[in-house]
């Protein structure tokens, strides 16, 4: 280590999406490792509204490797975050800083402590994936202060140690998480299908029906699906293997028709998976399976499917719609059935707001006077269920991993590598 003094801080920024899967990972053959029972295919979604800034520092003057998470100190000696530690560490190389006058062997970083500080822009542990985009951020923001070499499908191999989705979060667009044959786990990794630019008609609107912390976690769930359900065997073996070919062919052609119905599809195989799990683990409550109601009565009213819908481990939807007329048609369906329990619409449409100004919802009146949409008109008139979902969350398909370089983003102090 040369450097004239002992007292510097080198850090790295990062932010990096959240993801959501249209194939779903459910089941791991290896626990420690984790190496999924299948392949899976995710869409990235725009970190503009939902993403982990992540920043990372050392310096001689740290004594252990310490974590902030959202600006409380948490525990880093979880396996999980271990593993990430410690195969970053075996990579890092040399790093020189000429203008500070800092060098760092790559033999240097084993003795060298870490400051991790990381900040989620939306609900942890809420399932909308933070442990995706976390342990991504962390994979990523380490790399690249250690002068990693590895490429992002490399990186992503690391992420996966920290949570199994999180593979899928180092590249933007749409991805496909490898299941691999290995037993080392080397060859189970993210590459990206298309970027997102390369689909970018579509629109995101996540329906957060709850941000209280589920009951049994993703971890433990598949866990319990993996020991008792006959259908995740047969899911693993015979389906969704078929099925992948097909979401790469409707991604590549942009085949929304194709891509909505398999979306729709696995979701629903998933949750049936967990229903086949003994004790039987529910994810999804009234409201999600209203939501279901409400786009498969759409879809089929309509020559060919308007919305994909997907939910992962959680009652809140994730919709998919194929354009931006129809992301308002959408916006304007959803609020006639889920309208606010209070006047607040800011609060209540969060993210790209203006998917809501263009579907002519500019405020609680606008929503009032919404007419039933017209699949239900020869029904019984539809009910409305004001209050069961909390926000609402529009976006889009987006980008990968990047690096901040404007210091006022970081979120550890520069001199003291402590949390600003
Ligand atoms: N920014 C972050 N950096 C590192 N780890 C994080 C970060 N955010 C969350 N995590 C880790 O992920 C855990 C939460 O994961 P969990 O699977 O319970 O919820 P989730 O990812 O929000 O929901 P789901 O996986 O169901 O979509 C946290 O307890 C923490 O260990
Ligand atoms: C339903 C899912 O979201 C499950 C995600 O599980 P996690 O990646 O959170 O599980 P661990 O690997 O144990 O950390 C489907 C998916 O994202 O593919």
């Amino acid at each position: 280590m040369a450097s004239e003094s002992q007292n510097w801080v080198v850090m790295v920024t990062a932010q990096t999406p959240t993801n959501i899967a249209v194939i779903k990972y459910w089941g791991k053959r290896d626990e420690t490792l984790i190496l999924p029972v299948n392949d899976s295919i995710s869409v990235t979604l725009d970190p503009a509204h939902l993403c982990t800034t992540t920043t990372v520092a050392v310096s001689p003057t740290f004594q252990q490797d310490r974590m902030w998470l959202n600006g409380k100190e948490i525990s880093l000696s979880g396996g999980r975050f271990q593993n990430c530690l410690r195969e970053i560490r075996t990579r890092a190389c040399d790093v020189e800083d000429e203008k500070k006058g800092i060098k760092i062997k790559k033999e240097d970083w084993s003795k060298l402590h870490v400051h991790i500080a990381s900040y989620n822009n939306f609900p942890t542990a809420a399932g909308l994936a933070s442990s995706a985009a976390g342990f991504a951020c962390l994979a990523y923001a380490l790399g690249k202060l250690m002068n990693v070499k590895e490429d992002e499908s490399q990186l992503s191999a690391i992420a996966r140690q920290g949570s199994g989705s999180a593979c899928r979060s180092l590249f933007g667009g749409f991805v496909k998480w490898v299941m691999g044959k290995e037993d080392n786990g080397s060859d189970s990794l993210a590459v990206q299908l298309a970027d997102e630019k390369h689909w970018d008609d579509l629109v995101i609107v996540i329906a957060v029906v709850s941000s209280r912390q589920k009951e049994t976690s993703s971890t433990s769930g598949m866990r319990e699906s993996v020991e008792t359900s006959l259908l995740l065997q047969h899911r693993a073996k015979e389906i969704v293997p078929k099925r992948i070919l097909q979401m790469e062919e409707a991604i590549k052609n942009r085949d929304f028709a194709s891509f909505s119905r398999l979306a729709c599809a696995d979701s629903n195989q998933f949750h049936a998976v967990c229903l086949d799990t003994s004790p039987p683990i529910f994810y999804m409550n009234d409201t999600s399976h209203r939501i279901i109601s409400i786009a498969e009565k759409w879809n089929r009213s309509e020559e060919a499917p308007q919305v994909a819908y997907t939910f992962d481990a959680g009652p809140n939807a994730v919709l998919i719609a194929r354009d931006r007329k129809t992301a308002t048609l959408l916006v304007q369906r959803l609020l006639y059935y889920f309208p606010p329990n209070s006047d607040d619409l800011d609060s209540y449409i969060i993210g790209d707001k203006s998917i809501a100004k263009d579907a002519g919802i500019n405020g609680i009146k606008d929503v009032e006077a919404l007419p039933p949409p017209p699949e239900i008109k020869d029904n019984i008139p539809s009910q409305k269920y004001k209050g069961d979902i909390s926000y609402f969350i529009c976006t889009r398909p987006g980008t990968g991993p990047v690096l901040l370089s404007d210091s006022s983003q970081a979120l550890l102090n520069e001199e003291t590598g402590l949390p600003k």
